[in-house]
């Protein structure tokens, strides 16, 4: 299940190809004769291709901006689209990175072809409880042709902006993590506790197969974590987003029966005017708690969500529908969020009795139905206050980091941080990814180079500090209420 990382093979083997070559140009003038004009420019292009090469592959100061950036250019060109990513391929890749900064590594399938590599900075101290840095392997897909550049090309434009699908979800945190570690290194900075980076898979398509199954292993249990940093989301604006919960997805499908008939004919109880009647109804509710945003009385992360995401009826023909025949089953499907402050019992019976009531024939499913509440049956919440030491050293990081926090928030959408919060383990979100839009899961998405730099400076700033932290406290077992 889990392997330990032998040596992998050099990806600088055009190293000893310089001086070859140049050898061969002092031959040049005496091979200029014997050769015809088409063979001298291969030969010249030759010459020129492996120059190139040889430069940019092993002349380059490895903590040289170039050098970071083009190591982040090929992570995000490693195709690990959902629903088939190429999950060696960046594991091999991570390991490469792991092998440079002498890193330990290990990879873990806790599912057959869905490798979890773990990384170890060993603390002089083993016996304190250790950081785990978490960021998932897996991008969702794109829609290239609605694209400015292919979602896999990691092209950089004029502005600096590096255009590809996981360049803000979340690839450049991985690498923002790795290239932190690079410059402590560089410093001379020691670690007192473990430092672990976990590189999971499957996360877009819930973490079953990753992160879920971790937090669940002995293996997790073994590291003895304190804290968890996992992704967050970027910020418009000048200041970090920063995330201590989230909300549960609740992926709800609604089904309503009817009568069939003639497409001409007006009578009640078809399936969907029934349908019809609970879209109005969840509509309505989505209004409302949309308005709590609009008018200021609450955050995003306050307020349910709901979002149909999916209609499904009539009755197929081989030209599309037959578009004279009200059909007999008609259904929608909701993206439900609830955030941890909701009562999920209330919510449960404002479905049964409101969107599908049984007395119009409806029924409902959820595919997805995930607790608010911890294993200890507490909302799964991290303290923002001085009871959580991680807090106050995350804010003070960033601070010395020239970085600013905006408030917390509740996170929401779903992220990987939830199974570590179920064990009651403190979790946080952050992506230090300032002045720039939001587009996860969006066309073009893209990060600018310097802000990707920033961000390396800001967890080089938490990770020192994370590492250094030597308290009494923090050795209490957090697998234990908190
Ligand atoms: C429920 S598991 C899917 C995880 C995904 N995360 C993000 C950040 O988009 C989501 O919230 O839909
Ligand atoms: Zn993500
Ligand atoms: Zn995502």
């Amino acid at each position: 299940m889990s392997k330990q990382n032998g040596p992998l093979s050099s990806s600088l083997k055009v190293k000893g190809s310089l001086p070859l070559l140049l050898n061969n140009c002092c031959v040049l003038p005496k091979t200029f004769r014997a050769m015809n004009f088409k063979s001298l420019h291969f030969l010249l292009s030759i010459i020129t291709f492996f120059l190139f090469l040889s430069i940019s592959t092993s002349d380059e100061d490895p903590s040289s901006s170039s050098a970071i950036i083009s190591r982040f250019q090929q992570y995000l060109q490693i195709n690990t689209v959902q629903p088939s990513p190429k999950y060696y391929e960046a594991a091999d890749f991570i390991i490469s990175q792991a092998k440079s900064l002498s890193l330990e590594s290990r990879t873990i399938e806790f599912v057959a072809g869905k490798p979890l590599v773990l990384l170890k900075w060993p603390g002089s101290n083993p016996d304190l409880p250790s950081i785990l840095l978490n960021s998932h392997t897996d991008v969702v897909p794109a829609e290239h042709h609605k694209w400015t550049h292919p979602p896999l090309g990691a092209h950089i434009d004029s502005h600096g902006n590096i255009y590809a699908r996981g360049s803000q979800d979340m690839k450049c945190v991985g690498m923002q993590y790795l290239e932190a570690i690079r410059r402590l290194k560089e410093s001379g900075f020691e670690p007192l506790r473990s430092v672990y980076l976990s590189f999971v898979p499957d996360e877009e398509i819930g973490g079953h197969g990753g992160a879920e199954k971790f937090a669940e292993s002995d293996e997790f249990k073994k590291l003895n974590v304190a804290i968890v940093l996992d992704e967050g989301l970027p910020s418009p604006g000048e200041s970090y987003r920063v995330f201590y919960g989230e909300k549960s997805p609740w992926w709800l499908v609604i089904k309503a029966v009817g009568a069939p008939g003639h497409g001409a004919k007006l009578y009640d109880n078809t399936a969907l005017e029934n349908l019809f009647k609970s879209i109005e109804t969840v509509r309505r509710f989505r209004a409302s708690q949309f308005d709590l945003i609009k008018s200021g009385l609450k955050t995003e992360g306050d307020v349910v969500s709901v979002n149909m995401v999916f209609l499904k009826s009539g009755t197929p023909s081989p030209t599309g529908f037959v578009m004279n025949l009200q059909p007999s089953e008609a259904e929608a499907g909701f993206d439900v969020r609830l955030p941890p402050t909701a009562n999920p019992e209330s919510l449960e019976r404002r479905i049964a009795e409101e969107w599908a009531p049984a007395s119009r024939n409806m029924t409902f499913e959820f595919k997805q139905k995930e607790s608010i509440y911890n294993k200890f049956g507490k909302p799964a919440l991290t303290a923002i206050d001085k009871s959580n030491p991680w807090w106050n050293l995350l804010e003070e990081a960033v601070r010395n980091a020239n970085g600013k926090l905006a408030n917390p928030e509740i996170f929401p959408a779903s992220t990987d941080a939830r199974y570590f919060r179920n064990l009651g383990l403190p979790a946080i979100g952050f992506s230090p990814v300032a002045n720039t839009p939001i587009l996860l899961h969006d066309h073009n998405e893209f990060l600018n180079q310097a802000e990707f730099l920033k961000g390396i400076e800001v967890y080089e700033s938490i990770i020192k500090a994370y590492a250094s932290y030597d308290d009494d406290k923090s050795t209490e077992s957090f697998t234990d209420e908190l």
